[in-house]
């Protein structure tokens, strides 16, 4: 474990599959919370930046939702992967660095490690969140398979062997939103009421 100043109240590890919902329900949270409490972190921020230095990339255009990155995942992924088996870690500590909101929202775990490193890291604040959407819902999102992609890990690499603490099912014939989300973001209340008192 890293010798840390900063301990946040409450670390919610969003995963799920692309166009599940993960960019949306995660603003979700913070749009609630508010960004003095809470702040949204991606692990593809650091990766993406890393990248598109290396590549000469528009890293704008890396970080938005248009097809610009879908054009370069393969890629990116198979970068990251190389990265990643030299330290597992990195892209979360460089995620993580400098964030003091006491709650934090991590949008995009795609791997086990990635999980791992929070368990780790923050054994008592850590919850994982999957966020799930029907095939059928992500096709109308825009989604279309790709070989290469939705067969690799970063898309399947948390498809099983995890028991996630909490499960948003992002569908249109779904409970809401707003009541799926109410118990996490009570427990998020939680958490900083409780570190406040104990403080
Ligand atoms: N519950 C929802 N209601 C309306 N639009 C949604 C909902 N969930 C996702 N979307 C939209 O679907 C698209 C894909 O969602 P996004 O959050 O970017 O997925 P991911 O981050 O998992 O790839 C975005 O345009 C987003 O605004
Ligand atoms: C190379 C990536 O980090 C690219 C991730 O890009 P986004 O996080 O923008 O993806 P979605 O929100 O699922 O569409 C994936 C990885 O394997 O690390």
């Amino acid at each position: 474990m890293e010798d840390r100043v900063f301990v946040p109240d409450l670390v919610l590890v969003f995963s799920g599959k692309r166009k599940s919902g993960k960019d949306y329900v995660t603003a979700q949270i913070l749009d609630r919370l508010g960004p003095d409490v809470c702040c949204v972190l991606r692990l593809s921020g650091p990766l993406k930046q890393q990248y598109a230095q290396e590549h000469g990339l528009d890293l704008d255009q890396l970080l938005g939702p248009g097809l610009y990155k879908e054009q370069y995942r393969a890629d990116m992924i198979h970068w990251g992967e190389v990265r990643r088996q030299q330290d597992p870690g990195l892209f979360c500590r460089l995620a993580t660095r400098g964030a003091w909101q006491p709650i934090w929202v991590v949008s995009d775990a795609r791997r086990l490690s990635d999980l791992q490193w929070f368990w780790k890291e923050f054994p008592q604040q850590t919850q994982s969140v999957r966020v799930q959407s029907s095939e059928e819902t992500r096709k109308q999102r825009g989604w279309r398979f790709t070989a290469g992609v939705d067969d690799a890990e970063s898309e399947c690499g948390l498809d099983c062997g995890v028991e996630f603490d909490w499960i948003i099912t992002n569908d249109a014939d779904a409970p809401l939103l707003e009541e799926q989300l109410h118990p996490i973001l009570k427990l998020a209340k939680e958490a900083t009421l409780s570190s406040i008192s104990d403080s």
